[in-house]
C-alpha cells in the first residue's frame, strides 16, 4: 500500500492559502447548472467530489467550461429541470454531489441511476428518498431499501403542502430537498422531523440560494417555506471562499505547534460554519485572530492546549481535527454529540479510536461521543485512513508532537484537497538531520560528536548498530549470512547507548564492538535487507528536538532523504588506515596496518557494490575531504553550512 512517512516536527509556522470550500463548490455548481443565464464561479475547488459533480452536471446537458488552467469557471444554466432526460451517474463517495442531485433529478422527469463507490452504497439516503417520495417521486433503491444506488423513473410530482424530512441523521437531506423545491414553481414547506444536525450547513445553502434569486423563509430550523413561482437567476459571478474545513488542520497546526499559522481565503465574512472551529480553538486556549480574510492561530501562553469537553454537533467536519488535538491536551478530553461521524466517509467515530489508540492514547468510544485521554509520550504508528481524506489530514497533526507518523493511502486527501501534504510543508518544520555518510575511518564518528556538542543535538552512530547486530548474532550462535535469523537479532536489540558506553543487555560492549570481527561481522549483516529494514525505526527514532546528527553509510540515502544537510565525508584510504591503526593502538587493541588497509578496502567495496543502500555521494551531499584536513577543520566546514542553511535556531 502507499505510505507517506511524516517526519517529527519541531512546530508550525507561517501562512497557508487554503483552497475553494467543498460544500460551496458543489452547491454553487448545482445552482448555477438550474438557473438561468451564465454563472463565472471564481477560486472552484478542484478535488474529486468536485469533479464527480461537474461530470454529472456535463452528463445531464450543463454546458460549462473551465478558464484554462484556472480554478475559474463558466456555467451555462440551462433555466430549470435537466435538459437530458435519461443518465447513468456515478458519483464516487460525493454525498455533496449524490445527495442534491438525487433531489433534482427526482423532479426533473426523467429516467436515471445513480451509483457511487462500495462506501457509498452503506451511506444512508432512505429519509430523502422518502421526503421525495411524498411529492410523488418514483425512486427505486436497487440494492437495499434506503441506501444507494438509486433508479429514478419520471413521475407526476405533486408539490405544494408540506413535506417532511428527518434532520437528525445527515442535514444534507435537508440542503437536497430546499435545492430541489424551486424546479415545481409551487410553493412547498419543509418541516424538519426531530432535532436538526449541522444547522451550520443549511445556513450555507439558504445564503447561496439566496444569492442565486430563491428566499426561503425560515421559522426556528423546524420549517422551511420555499417559495411559488421563485426560478433560479444568476448571480454573475460567484467567488467560493476557502474550505473552512481545511483550514482547520491549519489552526490546530498553529496551535499544537507554536504558531502562528495564518489561513487566507476565510475570516468573518465566511459564511461557513466550520470558522466556529477557530471559538472551539480558542476554547482549548489557543491564541487566534480574525480578519474578514484570514484567520491565525497561535499556542496557548501557557505553551499545553487546555482539556475539553465540547458539544460540537455544528461543527462536525472540523470536529475530527479536536480529537487529534486532544493528544497534546493537559488532560482527558471528550466530543459529545458527534453522530452524524457515524454515516460520513466512513464511520469516523470507529476509526478515529482504533487510530488516536494506535499513538498511545487511550479512548472510550460512544454512539455519539469519543472520550480521548492523551498518552504521556505519542508512539510512533501507522495510520490506516479508511478512504477518508479527514482521517489522513487530521493524523498529520501527530507529527507536531516531535513523533513521526505513517500517513496511509495519503492520496485519499485528494476528495477535498489534493495538494494538502505540500500546504503542511510549507508550515510544519521538521526536526533538524544533518547526515554524515561516508566511507569507513573517515572521521564521521568523531566529526558528528563534536558537530552534536556544539549545537546542542541528539547524535546517532547507526554503524555501531550493525556492529552490535553482528556481536548479538555471533554470540547467540546465528550465522551471519542468515538473513532471517540475523534480522529478528536485530528487531529485538536489547542495545542501549549510555554516556560512553554501549551496553547488550546488562553486558558492557563498549570496546567488544570495535574488535575487528565486529567491524567486518557487521559489514557483512549491512548487506541483508530484512537486517537493515529492522533497524529503520529504531534509527528515525533517534530524531528529535532540537535536532540530530547521523553518521553512517545511507543516512542521507534512506533513513532521513529529508535531511537539511547531507555531507559526504572521506579521506584517503591510506590517511584512514592510518588514523584506525592510531586509533585501535590508544585502545590498546592490537592492529596491523596492512591488514587495516585490505579490511577498509574490502569493506569499502562491500558497502559500495550491495543493491540496498550502497555507500555513495548523493547529489545533494556536499563533499568534504580530510585527507589533508584536521578534525577542528572538518567540524567548522559543517558547522558553516549548518550556518549558511539556517538548520540551527539562534
Ligand atoms: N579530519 C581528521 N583528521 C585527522 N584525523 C581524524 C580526522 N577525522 C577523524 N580523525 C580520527 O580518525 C579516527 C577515525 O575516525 P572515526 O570518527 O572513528 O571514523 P568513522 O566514524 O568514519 O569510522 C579517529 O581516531 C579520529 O580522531
Ligand atoms: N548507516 C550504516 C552504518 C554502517 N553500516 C555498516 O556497518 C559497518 C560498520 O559501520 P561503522 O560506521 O561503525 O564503521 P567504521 O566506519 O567505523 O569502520 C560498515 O562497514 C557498514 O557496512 C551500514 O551499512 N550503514
Amino acid at each position: 500500500m502507499a505510505f507517506l512517512d511524516l517526519s517529527p516536527m519541531l512546530g508550525a509556522s507561517g501562512s497557508v492559502r487554503l483552497p475553494g470550500s467543498k460544500s460551496i463548490s458543489n452547491r454553487v455548481l448545482l445552482l448555477a447548472a438550474l438557473a438561468e443565464g451564465r454563472t463565472e464561479i471564481r477560486d472552484l475547488l478542484s478535488s474529486d467530489d468536485v469533479e464527480r459533480m461537474l461530470e454529472a452536471l456535463q452528463a445531464l446537458g450543463v454546458r460549462w467550461e473551465r478558464k484554462g488552467e484556472t480554478l475559474d469557471y463558466v456555467v451555462d444554466g440551462v433555466g430549470g429541470p435537466f435538459p437530458v432526460k435519461t443518465g447513468d451517474l456515478f458519483l464516487g463517495n460525493a454525498g455533496t454531489a449524490f445527495r442534491p442531485l438525487t433531489a433534482a433529478l427526482a423532479l426533473s422527469g426523467g429516467e436515471y441511476r445513480l451509483s457511487g463507490v462500495p462506501r457509498m452504497h452503506e451511506r444512508p439516503i432512505g429519509d430523502l428518498v422518502e421526503a421525495l417520495r411524498q411529492l410523488g417521486a418514483d425512486i427505486d433503491c436497487t440494492a437495499n431499501e434506503g441506501f444507494p444506488p438509486l433508479h429514478i423513473r419520471p413521475a407526476a410530482i405533486r408539490p405544494g403542502g408540506v413535506v417532511k424530512v428527518r434532520g437528525d441523521v445527515s442535514s444534507q437531506f435537508l440542503t437536497a430537498l430546499l435545492m430541489a423545491l424551486p424546479l415545481t414553481g409551487v410553493q412547498t414547506t419543509v418541516e424538519v422531523i426531530g432535532e436538526l444536525i449541522s444547522k451550520p450547513y443549511i445556513a450555507i445553502t439558504l445564503e447561496l440560494m439566496a444569492r442565486f434569486g430563491v428566499k426561503v423563509e425560515r421559522q426556528d430550523w423546524a420549517s422551511f417555506v420555499v417559495p411559488g413561482g421563485a426560478r433560479y437567476r444568476s448571480p454573475g459571478t460567484v467567488f467560493v471562499e476557502g474550505d473552512a474545513s481545511s483550514a482547520s488542520y491549519f489552526l490546530a497546526a498553529g496551535a499544537i505547534g507554536g504558531g502562528p499559522v495564518r489561513v487566507e481565503g476565510v475570516g468573518r465574512g465566511s459564511i461557513q460554519g466550520d470558522v466556529r472551529f477557530a471559538e472551539a480553538l480558542e476554547q482549548l486556549g489557543a491564541r487566534i485572530g480574525m480578519g474578514e480574510n484570514w484567520i491565525e492561530a497561535a499556542a496557548p501562553a501557557s505553551g499545553t492546549l487546555k482539556a475539553f469537553d465540547l458539544d460540537l454537533n455544528h461543527i462536525p467536519d472540523a470536529a475530527m481535527t479536536l480529537a487529534v488535538a486532544a493528544l497534546f491536551a493537559d488532560g482527558p478530553c471528550r466530543l459529545r454529540n458527534i453522530a452524524s461521524w457515524r454515516v460520513k466517509e466512513t464511520d469516523r467515530i470507529a476509526a478515529m479510536a482504533i487510530e488516536l489508540r494506535k499513538v498511545g492514547a487511550e479512548v472510550e468510544e460512544g454512539a455519539d461521543y469519543l472520550r480521548v485521554t492523551p498518552p504521556v509520550r505519542l508512539l510512533p504508528a501507522a495510520i490506516d485512513t479508511y478512504d477518508d481524506h479527514r482521517m489522513a489530514m487530521c493524523f498529520s497533526l501527530v507529527s507536531l508532537g516531535g513523533c513521526r507518523v505513517r500517513i496511509n493511502d495519503p492520496k485519499c486527501v485528494n476528495k477535498t484537497f489534493p495538494g494538502y501534504f505540500d500546504a503542511f510543508a510549507t508550515v510544519a518544520q521538521p526536526v533538524p538531520v544533518i547526515a554524515i555518510d561516508g566511507p569507513s575511518a573517515s572521521g564521521k564518528g568523531t566529526v558528528a560528536e563534536r558537530v552534536a556538542a556544539a549545537l546542542g543535538w541528539q547524535v546517532l552512530d547507526s554503524g555501531s548498530l550493525y556492529r552490535i547486530v553482528a556481536l548479538a548474532a555471533m554470540r547467540a550462535g546465528v550465522a551471519l549470512d542468515d538473513e532471517a535469523g540475523v534480522a529478528a537479532v536485530a528487531a529485538a536489540l536489547p542495545a542501549r547507548f549510555e554516556t560512553g558506553r554501549v551496553l547488550l543487555g546488562d553486558d558492557d560492549v563498549t570496546t567488544d564492538i570495535r574488535s575487528e570481527a565486529c567491524s567486518s561481522g557487521a559489514s557483512r549483516v549491512a548487506v541483508l535487507p530484512a537486517v537493515r529494514e529492522a533497524l529503520l525505526g529504531r534509527q528515525r527514532d533517534y530524531r528529535s528536538a532540537p535536532g540530530l546528527v547521523a553518521d553512517g553509510r545511507d543516512m542521507g540515502s534512506v533513513v532521513f532523504p529529508d535531511a537539511g544537510l547531507k555531507i559526504f565525508l572521506t579521506a584517503s584510504v591510506e590517511a584512514r588506515a592510518g588514523r584506525r591503526y592510531k586509533q585501535l593502538i590508544e585502545k590498546g587493541l592490537p592492529a596491523n596496518m596492512q591488514s587495516l588497509l585490505d579490511d577498509l578496502r574490502e569493506r569499502d567495496a562491500r558497502d559500495a557494490a550491495r543493491p540496498v543502500a550502497p555507500l555513495m555521494k548523493l547529489p545533494d551531499a556536499a563533499l568534504l575531504d580530510t585527507t589533508e584536513l584536521d578534525v577542528e577543520g572538518a567540524v567548522a566546514f559543517v558547522l558553516d553550512l549548518v550556518r549558511d542553511r539556517g538548520l540551527a535556531a539562534g
